[in-house]
């Protein structure tokens, strides 16, 4: 159960405590912030809304523990970050179980997430060792006009105060794919979790407590981020934002200071099926691409372009294999389960009404009850249609037919959102020429979009984001170049 075994001391009655200065905390403001279960509708847990000063006190502590992190060893903050790691996959039952509660994660997959982030806060140990532990050196005689007598040595050091904000769809993996690079890097870390999801996050900070890392070097305040987010990101304190979500990054970064951004917002994942493509890979990696985690991933499949020649064998094995998917319980680990909340149910209707009043095919009935909503792929999808270009964040999913590959690339273009896009088809060349003249972060070809392997680079173009994440990129982002210039009275050649 939540809270309880080693998890004991994160618990003050009902609500959860937030964390700073190395120990848990209850908040003087004496409010707290409901997370409800999707499934059932009710509050399932409570967490701590932080007050204004507490934030400020937060700061504070991280600005301090920052900087005797900074000169802790590489491979002991490598060491650290192992230990953490293991006790992290070590704890995975409880953990899992929150994401199963708080944002009814299917349960396999909320055990998968948890491991899944394991293995990223070791890899971040290892490559930070690895990238960190390298410099530059570079000598002054190749640039005009200069001799052989300045020596430039330039290393890589920690920002500061990092403020890591995840999204509710990954609450524990998405915040260590924050935290693990930024800590390696000897940076300090505030994490905002997101409301549903807080529950387990504060269970996986609890477990870099346990790892012993040194007093305020990770803390994590909560409440709600339409409360405090905006006293957060625009903290003077905050050295670097890491920020997965939303169309609030887009407002975040109109906000934030003169800090660096890292933000992975989101998408509107087009797949681009040719006439020779292989239709029972297509269509199965449709169907996960666009329905795991009930289309809750910035990753998702959220519009299919089909070559109309194919479009009908398409749709026909797509819904056959839709058929086959389990709805209901998180619990019962059912492939598709309630969206997390009410409003974005609400939200996901809309597109769907919208779409049966423009006419579009509905190749299921549509059947919602609560949260709940039964998998839906709509066919013969028009770009008049909302559908065409939001992003339901829902287990719907709009196919449009297309007569030539450039009405496929034009579509893709036209989306604002930029991050992932994937094309179907057994010629290479023409996939990678078509994957060219995709703007987005990643093309894939002949399978989903997919943000891992965790270590390969993750960035959307245009409203999808700021920057890149993957661990490496990150661990960089999550530093600044420093150099020191040896000046020499002499070219160095002049002797001898
Ligand atoms: N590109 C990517 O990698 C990913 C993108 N996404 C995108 O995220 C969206 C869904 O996730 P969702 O969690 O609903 O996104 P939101 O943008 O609503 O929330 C993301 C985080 O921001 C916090 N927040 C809310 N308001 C503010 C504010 N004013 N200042 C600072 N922080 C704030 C939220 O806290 P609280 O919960 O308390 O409101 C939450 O922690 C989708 O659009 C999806 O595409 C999701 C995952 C990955
Ligand atoms: O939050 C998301 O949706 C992700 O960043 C996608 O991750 P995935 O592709 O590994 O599901």
């Amino acid at each position: 159960m939540a809270g309880s075994g080693v998890f004991a001391e994160i618990l003050d009655g009902d609500v959860f405590k937030y964390y700073t200065d190395g120990a848990w905390k209850t908040s003087s403001s004496g409010k707290s912030v409901p997370i409800i279960n999707p499934t059932t509708r009710s509050t399932q847990y409570k967490v701590q809304a932080c007050t204004q000063e507490e934030v400020n006190k937060v700061m504070e502590t991280a600005k301090n523990a920052q900087k005797l992190w900074a000169k802790t060893p590489l491979w002991k903050r490598a060491e650290l970050l192992h230990k953490a790691a293991a006790i992290l996959k070590e704890q995975k039952a409880p953990i899992a179980e929150c994401l199963v509660k708080e944002i009814a994660k299917p349960a396999k997959d909320a055990v998968t997430e948890v491991v899944r982030s394991g293995d990223l806060v070791s890899y971040c140990a290892e490559e930070g060792v690895r990238i960190l532990g390298e410099g530059k050196f570079l000598v002054s005689d190749s640039f005009p006009g200069n001799e052989r007598s300045k020596y430039c040595l330039t290393s890589k050091i920690p920002l500061g105060v990092i403020l890591a904000i995840p999204p509710f769809n990954y609450p524990v993996n998405l915040a260590v794919s924050k935290i693990g690079p930024a800590l390696i890097a000897g940076n300090s870390l505030v994490l905002k979790p997101p409301t549903q999801g807080a529950v387990a996050a504060l269970h996986m900070v609890h477990c870099f407590h346990l790892a012993g890392f040194p007093k305020g070097l990770i803390n994590c305040v909560t409440g709600r981020g339409s409360e405090i987010g905006d006293f957060l990101t625009m903290h003077p304190g905050v050295d670097c934002i890491s920020f997965t979500g939303g169309d609030t990054g887009i407002a975040i970064s109109k906000k934030a200071g003169m800090v660096p951004l890292q933000m992975e917002l989101g998408g509107k994942d087009a797949c681009i099926i040719l006439e020779d493509a292989d239709l029972d890979l297509a269509a199965s990696s449709i169907v996960k691409g666009g329905f795991s985690y009930s289309g809750q991933r910035c990753t998702a499949i959220k519009v299919v372009l089909v070559m109309e020649s194919v479009a009908d064998a398409l749709v026909e094995k797509v819904n056959v294999k839709l058929a086959k998917l389990t709805v209901g319980a998180p619990e019962d680990d059912c492939d598709i389960t309630p969206v997390v909340t009410e409003s974005s149910a609400n939200f996901i209707e809309g597109l769907i009404t919208d779409a049966k009043q423009k006419e579009a095919t509905f190749c299921q009935e549509y059947k919602r009850e609560g949260n709940l909503i039964y998998p839906l792929l709509l066919d013969n999808v028009r770009p008049d249609m909302r559908i065409a270009w939001e992003e339901p964040f829902g287990p719907v999913l709009p196919v449009i037919r297309i007569n030539s590959v450039e009405e496929g690339i034009h579509h893709c273009n036209a989306s604002n959102f930029g991050l992932q896009g994937c094309i179907f088809t057994r010629d290479i060349n023409k996939a990678i020429l078509i994957g060219d003249a995709m703007e987005t972060g990643t093309v894939q070809i002949n399978s989903a979009p997919a943000r891992g392997p965790d270590h390969f680079p993750f960035q959307g173009f245009k409203d999808s984001g700021i920057g890149s994440q993957g661990i490496t990129n990150s661990i960089n982002m999550m530093t600044k170049t420093k150099s020191m210039v040896i000046n020499l009275p002499t070219p160095t050649y002049s002797m001898g």
